[in-house]
């Protein structure tokens, strides 16, 4: 089995202890009165210069743990401090030591629009997105087939929550497209490997239309890296580990950004 099999191994039995804890009923009744959800998509537009979603992670698979002293309010404060557009939260414990709960405490103290970043598979964990405080969920398409992510970007669209859509292997390009999904996110690291290679995003760029925003996602580094893919015509990136490593987060982010 490698990494991806393992995670979807684990999050299933995950979503099935979080809905003997709370029915998607529950659910269903927590989110029907929230108020709108901040417009993810809108914040990666805006301008001509491409725009930051900065992530909050604590460890992942590839790198192990990235960050001691880990705090994720002040972490995801710093980032919007120094102009990020968006956040991404990673709620995945069992590989990441992430949590909805991070999620909750960010967008309580953040005003940005967030990503919940998980393995989503199932409704349910778009309805605890939105019920944390997410705006936007990623959908991987590694791990869904054609017709399941096109029924997720569907179910989520329902409650409000935008989706990004990622891949890797570009064999899922006309899936990723069918759905609808104005955010496509070129993950430049290969799940499967952990081999991260920023052309992936360059060449990926050169086949998606025009009327999608491209997100280009891991192994970002500088703000070199930021200007080369926005070159090549992605309008975001998606950053966690090079920040996270950073002793002054807010100074590393503002560098990223040339600002
Ligand atoms: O830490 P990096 O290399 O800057 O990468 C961030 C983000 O792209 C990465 O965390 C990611 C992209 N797609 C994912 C899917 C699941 C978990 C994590 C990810």
């Amino acid at each position: 089995m490698n990494v991806l099999d393992k995670i979807l191994v684990e999050t299933r039995k995950t979503i099935a202890v979080d809905k003997a804890l709370r029915s998607e009923a529950e659910l269903e009744a927590a989110i029907a009165d929230l108020p709108p959800c901040r417009d993810f998509h809108a914040a990666l537009a805006a301008g001509d210069a491409v725009q930051l979603i900065a992530e909050v992670k604590r460890a992942s698979p590839s790198a192990g743990l990235i960050r001691e002293d880990f705090d994720a309010v002040k972490i995801a404060s710093c980032y919007e401090q120094a102009g990020a557009a968006c956040i991404s939260v990673l709620t995945d414990a069992p590989f990441f030591q992430g949590s909805l709960d991070y999620l909750r405490a960010v967008r309580a103290a953040v005003n940005l629009p967030i990503l919940r970043k998980d393995f989503i598979v199932d409704r349910y964990q778009l309805l605890q997105a939105r019920e944390a405080g997410a705006d936007c969920a990623l959908l991987i398409a590694e791990c869904l087939s054609a017709n399941e992510l096109c029924e997720l970007h569907q179910q989520a669209a329902e409650i409000g929550l935008q989706t990004l859509i990622e891949l890797f292997e570009p064999q899922y390009l006309d899936a990723v497209l069918a759905t609808g999904t104005p955010l496509v996110g070129i993950n430049n690291r290969d799940l499967k490997t952990f081999h991260t290679d920023l052309e992936h995003s360059v060449r990926m760029c050169s086949v998606i239309p025009r009327d999608r925003l491209v997100v280009g996602e891991s192994g970002v580094r500088t703000h070199a890296d930021v200007l080369h893919l926005g070159k090549a015509g992605v309008k975001a990136v998606l950053v966690g580990e090079s920040l996270m490593r950073q002793d002054d987060i807010e100074v590393a982010t503002r560098q990223l950004l040339g600002k």
